[in-house]
């Protein structure tokens, strides 16, 4: 199943800068996790904003919901879901992730 994933990040006024860095690190690596499994499939960074617009795949909402709060910057975030369901006149039918992320992981 694939999801859109809206993502805003907001970090505590106070946070210092290496706390920062070192989430984007922790963050980097987690995403290239659920990346390789095939549940983090496409991530588009908002201009101007601390945000993104992604495209998840899971098999279902509890499994999805697992992988957004295994992201180190879970705590930072609001996240707004919006399943996909399929189109009959979608011309890449097949895409992108039929096949993958069955699990949650
Ligand atoms: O947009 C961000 O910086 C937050 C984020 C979520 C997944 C990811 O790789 O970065």
């Amino acid at each position: 199943m694939e999801f859109l994933v809206r993502m805003k990040v907001a970090f505590p006024g106070e946070m210092p800068e290496s706390d920062r860095a070192e989430l984007r690190k922790r963050e980097a690596e987690r995403a290239s996790e659920l990346a390789s499994v095939g549940v983090l499939v496409r991530l588009w960074r908002v201009p101007g904003e601390s945000a993104n617009w992604g495209i998840w795949a899971a098999a279902d909402a509890t499994a999805l919901h697992e992988s957004l709060t295994s992201l180190p910057m879970f705590p930072y975030i609001s996240a707004k879901v919006y399943p996909l369901a399929r189109h009959p006149n979608d011309p890449l039918p097949g895409e992108p992730a039929d096949g993958a992320a069955t699990s949650g992981s």
